[in-house]
Formats: C-alpha cells, sequence, structure tokens
C-alpha cells in the first residue's frame, strides 16, 4: 500500500530489506526513487536521527557516477532544525537514486564466478567511487556484494556503492554510552577485528575481499562460525586462486595485507585495475570445479527474476516483482528483525580461564585452493542462499579487545555456544534468508 514519506514522496513497494530498514521503491517530484526508511527502533533514537541530520551535507553531497546518489534526506521534525526538511510520523528517510538492476550479491549467485574483466570493471567503478568519499574524509564501512548495485538500464551495466555512511551513523557511540562495532565477518579488515578505528584502508580490505568473491565464488576467510572467520581474518593469509594472471593476484595480496598502511589507496586500486583490464578481456570464469553445483544454484538464484531486470523498457516493473529477494539481516544494535527466518546466535565473552587456556582445536584439514572450506554455509548450494553476517556490540573497548584475543587463541571453526556468562558482548549471528 503506497504511503506518504515526507510531504514530497510517496513510497509504493518494498524493494528490498536490510538490518537498518526497508527500501522502497518510490516516487517524487521528479519521477521515480529508492527510499530507504530507517527501523523505527532507530529512527525513535534522538541521538541517530541528531547524527543523520548532522551528517547531511556529507551524505548529500557525495557524487560520483559509482555511487548511489542521496538525494534527500528526512529525519524526525524535532531533531532537523533548520537543517532540512521533516521526515512524516517521526521518520528517518533517505531518498535515493533508483538502481534499475539486480544487487551484486544476486548477480553473483547466479552467475557463480565472474569473469576476471567483468569483475575487474566493477571493482574499478566502486574503487573510484571510494576514492572520491575517502578524499571527503568519508569510510565507507560495509563494503560488500550487497551494498554494490549494478544499474543495467544502459548498454554496459555500471556498479553503484550504496549505504554510504549509514553503517557508521549508526555504530557511533551514544553520549557516554556503548561503542559497538559493527560488520559482515568476510568483509572486515583485521585492524577492526584489533579494536582499532576503521580508516579507508577498511573499505580496500572489504572491496578487494569481494573482487576475491567475483572471482572464486568464496570469499577469502569465509566459512563456519563467524568467529572463527574473524579469527581468520587476523592470522590467515589468503590462499592463492590457480589461473589468475600474476599481477592481479599480486595486487589482490597487497590489498588484503594484515597492515592497513600496505594496502593500496582506492584511487589506486581503480588505476591498476583499469591498467590490467586489457590482459584480463577474454579470459574466462576460474574453473575451479562443481559445475552440477553451479548450475544448480543459477536455478536457486530464480532466473525468472533476474531476466526481468534485464528487460530495460520496464526496469521498474522488474525491480517491482523481483522484490524482496532477501529479508533482513539485522546487524546493528537492537536489531529487531521483521523477518520470521532470521535466527540469532548469542557469543558470551570468555572468561580468564578460558582466554588462560590457550589454543586448542584450531586446527583445520588443509584446503586445496579452490576448494570450499569445510563446514563453510557460504560455499554449498545450501549456503549460497544462506549468509551469515554478524553485529558486534561492546561494552567499550577492552572488552572487545579481550574478544579479539579470545577469537585469536579459542580453537573449532563451529564453537561459540554460550551458556549466558558474561553479558557484556554479544553477537548477534543471522541467517540470511533464502533467496530462491
Ligand atoms: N537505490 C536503490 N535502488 C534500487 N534498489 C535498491 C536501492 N537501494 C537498495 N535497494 C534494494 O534494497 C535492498 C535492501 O537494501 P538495504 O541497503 O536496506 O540492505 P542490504 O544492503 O541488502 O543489507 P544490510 O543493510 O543489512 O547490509 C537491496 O538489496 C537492493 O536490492
Amino acid at each position: 500500500m503506497a504511503r506518504n514519506i515526507g510531504s514530497h514522496y510517496t513510497a509504493h513497494r518494498v524493494l528490498g530489506r536490510g538490518s537498518a530498514g526497508t527500501v522502497w521503491l518510490g516516487e517524487g517530484p521528479e519521477g521515480p526513487v529508492a527510499i530507504k526508511l530507517l527501523r523505527e527502533d532507530l529512527a525513535a533514537d534522538p541521538d541517530l536521527a541528531e547524527r543523520f541530520a548532522h551528517e547531511r551535507h556529507a551524505l548529500l553531497g557525495l557524487e560520483h557516477p559509482h555511487i548511489v546518489g542521496v538525494r534527500e534526506l528526512l529525519v524526525p521534525e524535532s531533531q532537523h532544525g533548520a537543517t532540512g526538511p521533516a521526515g512524516a510520523n517521526g521518520e528517518i528517510a533517505l531518498v535515493m537514486d533508483l538502481v534499475r538492476g539486480p544487487d551484486l550479491r544476486t548477480h553473483l549467485t547466479r552467475e557463480r564466478r565472474l569473469a576476471p574483466a567483468e569483475a575487474a570493471t566493477i571493482v574499478a567503478g566502486v574503487a573510484s567511487g571510494l576514492a572520491v568519499a575517502h578524499a571527503a574524509g568519508i569510510v565507507h564501512r560495509d563494503v560488500k556484494p550487497e551494498n554494490i548495485l549494478l544499474d543495467t538500464s544502459g548498454e554496459q551495466p555500471v556498479a553503484l556503492l550504496t549505504d554510504f555512511g549509514v553503517a557508521k551513523l549508526i555504530d557511533e557511540p551514544r553520549h557516554g554510552g556503548r561503542s559497538g562495532v559493527v560488520g559482515t565477518p568476510d568483509y572486515m579488515a583485521p585492524e577492526i577485528v584489533e579494536g582499532l578505528p576503521p580508516r579507508a584502508a577498511v573499505d580496500i580490505y572489504a572491496l578487494v575481499t569481494v573482487l576475491y568473491e567475483l572471482l572464486s565464488g568464496f570469499t577469502p576467510f569465509g566459512g563456519g562460525h563467524p568467529g572463527a572467520v574473524l579469527r581468520r581474518q587476523v592470522t590467515e593469509q589468503v590462499a592463492p586462486l590457480p589461473g589468475l594472471p600474476d599481477e592481479l593476484w599480486e595486487l589482490i595480496q597487497q590489498c588484503l595485507a594484515k597492515a592497513p598502511a600496505s594496502r593500496l589507496r582506492a584511487a589506486e586500486l581503480a588505476s591498476r585495475l583499469r591498467e590490467l583490464h586489457p590482459a584480463l578481456v577474454g579470459l574466462p570464469p576460474l574453473d575451479l570445479g562443481d559445475p552440477a553445483a553451479d548450475e544448480e544454484r543459477r536455478q536457486a538464484s530464480g532466473d525468472a527474476d533476474y531476466a526481468g531486470y534485464a528487460e530495460h523498457g520496464d526496469a521498474t516493473a522488474a525491480l517491482a516483482t523481483a522484490a524482496p529477494t532477501r529479508a533482513a539481516v539485522p546487524l546493528v544494535r537492537g536489531a529487531a528483525p521483521d523477518s520470521e527466518r532470521v535466527t540469532h546466535t548469542r557469543m558470551r565473552v570468555p572468561d580468564a580461564d578460558e582466554l588462560a587456556g590457550g589454543a586448542h582445536g584450531t586446527a583445520r584439514a588443509p584446503r586445496a585452493p579452490g576448494q570450499p572450506r569445510a563446514g563453510s554455509a557460504r560455499n554449498t548450494t545450501a549456503g549460497a542462499r544462506r549468509r551469515r553476517r554478524l553485529a558486534v556490540t561492546v561494552a567499550g573497548a577492552a572488552v572487545l579487545a579481550a574478544v579479539a584475543g579470545w577469537l585469536l587463541f579459542s580453537g573449532g571453526d563451529e564453537g561459540g555456544g554460550g551458556d549466558g556468562r558474561g553479558p557484556a558482548t554479544e553477537v548477534t549471528l543471522v541467517d540470511e534468508a533464502d533467496v530462491g
């Protein structure tokens, strides 16, 4: 049912849901738009509304061919002061350019692996958008395939990064309150796990993790329990992908360096990928085996919905019929899932004995390059439809450091069940719903 958003916009139908809210297909004075309505509990937080209002210029000022433009920001009347228009009914809404096409997750789920030239083009575009944001002092903090949209309305698909600044705004500590770390473990740079403040290099790490995933069909350190994923981010080296040109592989390794300063900057990443592009043209997707799973995945991803995006003449209708393919995935503090298909798991803070107990059971069987990690939800067909994300809320940096230490020294890829002790740290594990 249509609803009014502010005085100029109408939301018609849901395009998709994320952890922070729901994205609607809407209409404004200048035509179709996408409207992201923040969850009610977030919008009701006066501090958060204030932060959004405060960041109005940054959010609205980011303009780049590879960034989804934010046209308007609506915040509750009492909060916005003289900074901009009010959202109706106490809502916080971001009015965005409507992108006519699937997100990169949907595309990758269907294709399983992309040809190196296509992957490089997508990532180079997003990197050039990041370069502009970083130059403006804005770190995205949640780069992942779900936040990269593919505009398929032109001759060539164009990748656009969305959700700029939202993770940061939601994650900022309340006055005198708890600080938090929000993210998606598979894309989380090691320095975040170690409790350092996220700088531009975390976006590079996440984006090149996306590049690796586009090429291989899996993330370098994904699979198993989120705690194990975070531990690998800090301790493991990335496994090589056989068949990649050396220069591309070297670039990937450099950008997945544990030390943030060793990574390329966004503009360098974009230009290096563009320089490499001619050598990548014509290379097929990596052959890492398992064609039966490829076909199953393609069917499970819903060819009919996807085909709708390719109809340039009626892209908006295609968007409408394809939505929503995934359910809410709470990543954020106090997330209240609005889907019945999500689950939560809690992981407690280790006690002193466990922290002192050191490593046990961390050894994993060696994995041939390209082979799925044992126990990896991501790398099974079912796993393609059930993705895991994580919210880590900590009561201060000291607790985060303890958790990081525990992640480093505790064992077991599937461990982490809690017994209710140590409520200071909460890890919320969410299984994303079936996209089929
Ligand atoms: N500007 C847009 N134009 C068209 N569709 C959009 C736009 N922004 C978001 N969407 C659709 O809405 C869905 C939900 O977006 P949203 O940003 O809320 O969540 P997410 O990024 O998938 O998850 P999370 O916020 O939990 O990381 C996206 O997957 C995408 O399909």
